[in-house]
């Protein structure tokens, strides 16, 4: 079993968002396919404008490009694009690299893509918390009132709580401004501090806050910027959580499939960033030695380090956050049949030391992320542990055992792990979420350091850093 359970690890802290197989993953590479694979890549050399990173943001900044009809080159480090928002295809089963949910209210997602050529499964609206030995329901009492009554006395806080859940969600939707009000006002802190603030329990943030935006935000300690915590909870109330029935990395895909063929280049590092002509052009340098000119401008659409090593002294001018990055490990699990057949998010309430934050069954959500009459698990921690992979799987046999039945868990099959050490950038408050996209002198930068780190945020400052670079 565990000889088929490769890891990998994303290493992107550095710019490099690459796959390291280990030895057993390359043994059974050639039994897998990525869901989005490009055919081919592209031998141009010269653009008008020239795209570095082929993820979310650089994604975004080609399609206005492109909608505008400007000259665009898109260089891409990677086997694929995509970045964080990729999806392998192992076994049949479709593993997103690292749990991710798409919430269909993000309003520059609505902008760009496709909804409908998404197929996007819904969630159920709510979770189910692991505290004290049983799961206890905490639902959206607005989608689901039923469950929302049922659920006031149960242990996941108090009657007082519930109501809490219900004020702070009209407080997010219709007392704080526009989006861009809401991401720059006074009076940021902590999520924590916010939900204390605001009247939470101990024990409701404990059993219910903590897991659900450590799962968000890979930070259990709750030091993330309150801003965040409402940018999240508007979403949450507006639209609803979602997987696409291919894969997270359908998002992705569909924005390449609007981009010329010839536009994009992949295995395509981007060594380093030359200075300016007198001609406004610039020459950039390929890790593998060859040149490629940017005749007006260049868009850095890295993660953050990774830009503020090819640019330097220039987005010093705006950096991002320098602190640690927030990490996260995905183990994927296939089984005959899934424990239950609920559409739904399982959180550890119990706060007691547990290595599993959050988990679910992706296929009772979209039945596509598994072969037809299997089924696939979802297991997420936060941060990346030391231990090896056998260590890591056994501990969470062990506690999703108490959760599912040792009877089911036991014939899981460990698909594969994914360590995921930046997942997202220091997002700690206090945290500028309205950083420039341009920097002068034909430099514009876009990437989820910039706004928030969301698809949102990451896909806002790919259309921005466009729009300034053609401007
Ligand atoms: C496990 C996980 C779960 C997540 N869940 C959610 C979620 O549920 N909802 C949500 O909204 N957000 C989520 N996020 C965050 C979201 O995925 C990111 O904020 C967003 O995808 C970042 O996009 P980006 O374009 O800024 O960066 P990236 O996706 O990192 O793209 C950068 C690209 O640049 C390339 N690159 C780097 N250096 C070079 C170079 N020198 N030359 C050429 N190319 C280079 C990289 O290979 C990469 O493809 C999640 C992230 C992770 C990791």
């Amino acid at each position: 079993m565990r000889a088929n359970a490769p890891s990998v690890v994303l290493t992107n802290a550095r710019g490099n968002a690459h796959v390291n197989p280990s030895p057993r993953h390359r043994s059974c590479r050639r039994a897998e396919t990525r869901a989005h694979a490009s055919s081919s890549s592209s031998k141009k050399d010269s653009a008008d404008v020239v795209v570095i990173g082929g993820g979310l943001s650089g994604l975004a900044a080609c399609r206005e490009l492109g909608r505008r009809g400007d000259d665009y080159l898109l260089l891409e480090s990677s086997d694929d694009i995509g970045g964080r928002v990729r999806t392998d295809v192992v076994d049949g089963y479709l593993l997103d690299r690292g749990f991710a949910i798409f919430l269909t209210s993000y309003p520059e997602a609505r902008r760009v893509l496709d909804y409908d050529a998404l197929d996007l499964k819904p969630f159920y609206a709510g979770a189910d918390v692991r505290f004290d030995g049983a799961f206890h329901r905490v639902a959206d009492p607005f989608r689901h009132p039923v469950d929302g009554l049922q659920s006031l006395p149960n242990p996941i806080g108090s009657v007082v709580d519930k109501v809490l859940v219900g004020l702070v969600r009209f407080q997010t939707v219709l007392a704080l401004g526009s989006l861009e009000d809401m991401m720059s006002r006074d009076g940021e802190t902590t999520i924590m501090k916010r939900l204390k603030d605001f009247g939470f329990s101990d024990a409701m943030i404990d059993r219910f806050f903590r897991p659900f935006m450590a799962g968000i935000f890979f930070n259990r300690e709750l030091t993330t910027s309150s801003r965040l915590f409402n940018f999240v909870m508007r979403m949450l109330a507006t639209g609803q959580n979602c997987l696409p029935a291919k894969g997270i990395g359908a998002v992705s895909a569909q924005l390449r499939d609007g981009l010329a063929l010839d536009s994009v280049r992949l295995n395509a590092k981007v060594a380093n960033v030359g200075e300016r002509s007198a001609d406004l052009s610039r020459t950039l340098t390929l890790e593998s030695g060859e040149s490629i000119t940017a005749r007006k401008a260049i868009i850095v659409a890295c993660e953050g380090p990774e830009a503020a090593r090819l640019l330097g002294k220039s987005l010093g001018k705006s950096p991002s956050k320098s602190e640690s990055a927030v990490g996260t490990t995905c183990l994927y699990f296939a089984m005959e049949k899934a424990p239950t057949e609920d559409a739904i998010l399982y959180l550890d309430g119990d706060n007691n030391g547990g290595i599993v934050n959050n988990c679910c069954f992706p296929s009772n959500v979209a039945p596509s992320y598994a072969p037809a009459g299997k089924s696939l698990a979802s297991v997420s921690i936060i941060g990346v542990p030391e231990e090896d992979d056998e260590t890591i799987e056994s501990k969470v046999r062990q506690e999703l055992s108490a959760w599912f039945g040792a009877d089911s868990v036991s014939t899981w099959r460990l698909l594969r792990v994914y360590r995921i050490p930046y997942a997202q950038p220091n997002q700690e408050a206090p945290t500028d979420f309205c950083r420039t996209t341009s920097l002068g002198d034909g430099v514009f930068v876009a990437g989820d350091h910039r706004y928030s780190a969301t698809f949102d945020g990451a896909l806002l400052s790919g259309r921005r850093a466009a729009e300034e670079a053609v401007a």
